[in-house]
């Protein structure tokens, strides 16, 4: 098994006057860890929640290896969703949750949920209403990992972690993919960290697919050009510029485009230094008020 492809096709989701999603329209491969990212209320949960098929879009469609995922016992069966606020019975312990989770899923791994608790120190006997909010996360990380199920939805679930906990998630989690392909979508509004992780990402903004891409794509498309004023706009002339700062007589442009070599070159041996933007820039660059 190497994971379910997911699609969306201009999907729409409206609560009353409220439109989550906005005619969205993206296509995630089967296997590989994938990121969805989007500032608060761009409408992650919600597609996240219609590709799990627990909700209907108001229109458009989404497919799930294939299908709808809406009551298709198939599909839902082979998707995990955890979110960070948690699905689990809160008065039972960690012990019981598990133990209740390897009921219903035919894609658990009991003893590498068990490795896993062990791993991420949680205490077996503790109700889950006990657990501090960082432990209940890695109880989150312990399902969707032992879930090994083909389509794995993490809802901002590592959010709680502290930092040496988030980087045993992602080891334990790009491990994992790697060693059991499945198709894993992270969401997420800290994307430094998760950046290098990702093969795709899908970045929705007020509801809508601002970018649906390869991480190493985005990357190559977004570059800072510093220099002299007028070397840097001729440098940039044509190009999609999503921020200027002028520091005196040097100006700071990031341009998010395609870029094309000779024009690189050009702007080399006109003085202009060419730098990465790391995707977190980017992506605060292309959802910022400014482009709202
Ligand atoms: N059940 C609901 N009833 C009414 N409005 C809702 C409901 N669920 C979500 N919304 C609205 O839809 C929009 C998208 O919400 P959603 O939870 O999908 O965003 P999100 O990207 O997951 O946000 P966050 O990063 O803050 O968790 C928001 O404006 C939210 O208020």
């Amino acid at each position: 098994m190497s994971g379910y492809p997911v699609a969306a096709r201009d999907l729409t989701v409206r609560f009353g006057a409220t439109t989550a999603l906005d005619g969205a329209t993206f296509d995630l491969p089967a296997g590989g860890l994938h990121g969805l990212l989007g500032r608060n209320g761009s409408g992650k949960t919600t597609l996240l929640s219609t590709l799990a098929g627990l909700r209907t879009p108001s229109s458009g469609s989404v497919l799930v290896d294939g299908v709808d995922p809406f009551e298709n016992a198939r599909v839902m069966g082979g998707t995990g969703l955890v979110r960070e606020s948690g699905d689990l019975l809160s008065d039972a312990s960690v012990r019981s949750n598990l133990r209740l989770l390897g009921d219903i899923r035919s894609t658990w791994h009991a003893d590498r949920a068990d490795e896993l608790v062990d791993l991420f120190r949680l205490d077996r006997r503790k109700a889950v209403s006990a657990l501090s909010r960082g432990q209940r996360s890695a109880l989150g990380a312990v399902v969707g990992l032992a879930s090994r199920a083909p389509l794995t939805i993490l809802d901002e679930v590592y959010l709680g972690m502290d930092a040496p906990t988030r980087q045993l998630f992602y080891d334990l989690l790009l491990a994992d993919v790697i060693e059991h392909p499945r198709t894993v979508i992270l969401s997420s509004h800290l994307i430094g960290e998760i950046e290098h992780l990702l093969e795709r990402v899908v970045i929705l903004h007020a509801g809508r697919v601002l970018l649906s891409d390869e991480v190493d794509a985005l990357r190559a498309k977004g570059v800072t050009l510093t220099g002299a004023a007028s070397a840097v706009a001729a440098a940039v002339d044509g190009l999609t510029v999503v921020a200027t700062r002028d520091l005196g007589a040097t100006r700071q442009v990031t341009v998010f485009d395609d870029l094309d070599d000779a024009r690189l070159a050009r702007a080399r041996s006109a003085g202009v230094d060419l730098g990465a933007v790391p995707l977190q820039d980017l992506f605060i660059h292309l959802t910022g008020e400014e482009s709202r």
